[in-house]
C-alpha cells in the first residue's frame, strides 16, 4: 500500500526532501547486509510505499508539495531533480507569492478556504495514482503560518474527503527560545486542530533534534538542513519496510494502518515521539560496535526517565527573558504587574524559582499535569524496531541486569532523586520492556508492546533500534506551550491579529479546554 505525503511551508517542504532522499538512499544502498533477493524485495516494497514510476525510469516521489511562497519549492524540486536519483511529479507543487507571515489564521482562514479546491485537486491526482492506499503523512511545523494554519484546514479537509483513509502528521515543536513571539498561541491552534482530524500525530522538538546534532553527531554549527537529516534518519528507521509479525519473509503491507494498530489504542492520546539509537558522526560509527542488548538497554532508559528536566529548566529561563525582553519594548504581557501564570504549570516553577512574587489572577490550567512523580514516565503503547545484523537473537522481553542498570546509572538517579525510578528498575532487571510498570494500568503489556524485526540493516548501521512511544514524554512541553499561550491569551496580547482574519477569542477557548483535556488524559495514566 501507498502513502502519499503532503509537504506543506518552508519546514514541511525542507524536511520531505530529506525524508525522500534518506528513504531514496537507504533502500539503494549496497551495504544492506542481506541477501540480493532480499534487499530486491526491501526497495520493491519501499518504492510501493515512497515512490511511483515515471517513463524515463527515475522514480517519483508521491507527494504534494505546498508553500505559499516559492523559494523553497523551487528549492526543493531541484535539489530533488539534481540528485539524479528522483525526482517530485511535474504538477505536484502548488504555491503563491505570499507566506503567512508566523500567523495562523491567515494560513487557516485565508489560504486555505482559497486555494482549497487548487490543492485538494493535486492530492487527489496523486492519490489516483495509487494502486491502494495506505493513507496521508503530512508534513509541517507547529508554529509558523502556512504549514501550522494551512496544514490545519488541509487536515481537516483530508478527514471530510477521505475519511476512511489515514492521516498522520509529521509536526515540528518550535524551539524552546522562541523564534517568534506568537510561536505558542500558533502551536496550540495547530494542535488542538489536528487532535479533531488527524489519527496519530508524530510530534519532533526541534531543542532535541538540536542536542543529537550537538552530541551525538558532533555538529558544531548546526543548520535547519542538519536538524533535518538527523529527523529523515529517524523517520526513515519507522518508515521503512519490516517483516510482519506471522513471516520472516514478508514485509508488512500497510505502514500507517500497522502503526496506528500499534500504537493508537484510544484517539484520546494519540501523540507519538520517536527515539533512535545508533545516530552519530560517521567517524564515531567507524571506532564503535554494538550489541542487541546494549542497543535495547539505551532505547530502554531512553524511554523510562523523561529526563527533560534541564530543557524545561532552559524553557523557563527563556520565558522569563523573553518577558523581560517584551516589556522593555513597551508590550503589556500581563495585566497590573502581576506574574499570572498557572497554578502548578512550570511557568509558575519557573517563576517560583526565580524567586518572583506569588501567582494571582487566573483560574489555574493544566493542573492535572501534577505527575505522580515528575521523573518518571509511564507509556500506553510503545513500538521497537529493530534493523540489522542477527537481529532474531535481540531479546526485548528479558535484558541481563548488568546491561540494565550499570552504576553510573543507579548515582545519577539517586542523585536526581529518581526513587521511583530506582525502586521500578531494581524489581524489573529481567523483564525488558514488557514490564507492567511501564505501562498505564488498564492495558496489558501484551497489548502495550509490540516489536517488528528486519535483518535488512537500516542505512549505514549494521544494527539500530527505534523506538515509536505513545507516553507522557510530551506532556511537559504541551503543559508548557500551553501555560504560555494562556499567559498571553488572558492579556489579549496580539489577539487582534487573529480576530482580524476572522478568528473568535472563543476559537482559543475552545483550544484551551481540549489541550487541557489532553494534559490531564496523559498525566492520569
Ligand atoms: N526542523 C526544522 N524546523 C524548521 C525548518 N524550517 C522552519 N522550521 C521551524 O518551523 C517553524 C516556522 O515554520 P515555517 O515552516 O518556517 O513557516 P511556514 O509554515 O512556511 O509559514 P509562513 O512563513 O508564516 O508562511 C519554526 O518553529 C522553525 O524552527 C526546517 O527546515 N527544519
Amino acid at each position: 500500500m501507498s502513502i502519499v505525503t503532503v509537504q506543506l511551508g518552508q519546514c514541511g517542504n525542507q524536511i520531505g526532501f530529506e525524508v525522500f532522499d534518506a528513504l531514496f538512499r537507504d533502500s539503494h544502498c549496497s551495504q544492506g547486509l542481506c541477501s540480493k533477493r532480499e534487499n530486491e524485495a526491501y526497495q520493491a516494497s519501499c518504492k510501493e510505499r515512497f515512490f511511483r514510476e515515471e517513463e524515463n525510469g527515475v522514480p517519483v516521489a508521491r507527494a504534494v508539495l505546498v508553500d505559499m511562497e516559492p523559494k523553497v519549492i523551487n528549492q526543493t524540486l531541484s535539489k530533488a531533480a539534481q540528485s539524479g536519483r528522483w525526482k517530485y511529479g511535474q504538477h505536484t507543487s502548488f504555491c503563491q507569492k505570499q507566506g503567512s507571515g508566523n500567523n495562523w489564521a491567515y494560513g487557516y482562514s485565508v489560504h486555505g478556504p482559497k486555494h482549497e479546491e487548487s490543492i485538494m485537486n493535486l492530492i487527489q491526482t496523486e492519490v489516483e495514482k495509487c494502486d491502494s492506499l495506505s493513507g496521508f503523512f503530512i508534513l509541517m511545523s507547529m508554529a509558523g503560518g502556512t504549514g501550522s494554519g494551512l496544514g490545519a484546514f488541509i487536515t481537516q479537509k483530508l478527514q471530510d474527503q477521505y475519511s476512511s483513509s489515514l492521516k498522520t502528521n509529521q509536526i515540528i515543536w518550535p524551539y524552546g527560545t522562541g523564534e517568534v513571539i506568537v510561536q505558542n498561541y500558533n502551536s496550540i491552534l495547530t494542535l488542538s486542530h489536528l487532535y479533531r482530524s488527524s489519527d496519530a500525530l508524530l510530534i519532533h522538538e526541534n531543542d532535541a533534534i538540536h542536542k543529537i546534532c550537538a552530541k551525538r553527531m558532533n555538529i558544531k554549527q548546526i543548520s535547519f538542513r542538519d536538524l533535518n537529516r538527523v529527523l529523515a534518519h529517524q523517520l526513515g528507521s519507522v518508515l521503512q519496510p519490516v517483516y510482519s509479525e506471522d513471516s520472516s519473509s514478508h514485509y508488512r503491507r500497510n505502514p500507517l494502518g500497522d502503526l496506528m494498530e500499534h500504537l493508537v489504542p484510544h484517539p484520546e492520546f494519540k501523540m507519538l515521539g520517536v527515539r533512535n539509537i545508533p545516530q552519530m558522526s560517521a567517524e564515531s560509527l567507524a571506532y564503535n560496535t554494538f550489541t542487541w542488548a546494549g542497543l535495547l538497554k539505551h532505547l530502554r532508559q531512553m524511554l523510562i526517565s523523561s529526563a527533560k528536566m534541564e530543557e524545561v529548566m532552559s524553557t523557563i529561563l527563556m520565558r522569563i527573558l523573553e518577558r523581560t525582553r517584551a516589556e522593555s519594548q513597551g508590550l503589556q504581557m500581563e495585566e497590573g504587574g502581576d506574574r499570572i501564570a498557572p497554578e502548578g504549570s512550570a511557568v509558575e516553577l519557573g517563576y517560583r524559582l526565580a524567586g518572583a512574587a506569588p501567582l494571582s489572577g487566573l483560574p489555574p490550567i493544566g493542573k492535572a499535569s501534577a505527575h505522580k512523580d515528575p521523573h518518571f514516565n509511564t507509556s500506553l503503547a510503545n513500538l521497537v524496531i529493530l534493523r540489522g545484523k542477527e537481529v532474531h537473537g535481540a531479546d526485548v522481553d528479558a535484558l541481563p541486569p548488568s546491561s540494565l542498570w550499570s552504576r553510573v546509572d543507579l548515582l545519577t538517579a539517586i542523585l536526581s532523586g529518581r526513587l521511583r525510578s530506582i525502586l521500578f528498575l531494581s524489581s524489573s532487571l529481567t523483564t525488558g520492556f514488557k514490564d507492567p510498570a511501564l505501562y498505564t494500568s488498564w492495558l496489558e503489556p501484551v497489548d502495550a508492546f509490540s516489536v517488528w524485526k528486519t535483518q535488512r540493516a537500516f542505512d549505514k548501521y549494521e544494527k539500530s533500534a527505534a523506538l515509536v512511544s505513545n507516553s507522557q514524554l510530551l506532556v511537559k512541553p504541551l503543559d508548557m506551550i500551553v501555560g504560555k499561550a494562556w499567559n498571553m491569551f488572558s492579556s489579549k496580547a496580539y489577539i487582534h491579529q487573529y480576530t482580524k482574519f476572522g478568528m473568535e477569542e472563543e476559537d482559543f477557548l475552545d483550544s484551551f479546554t481540549l489541550l487541557e483535556q489532553v494534559v490531564a488524559s496523559y498525566g492520569s495514566l
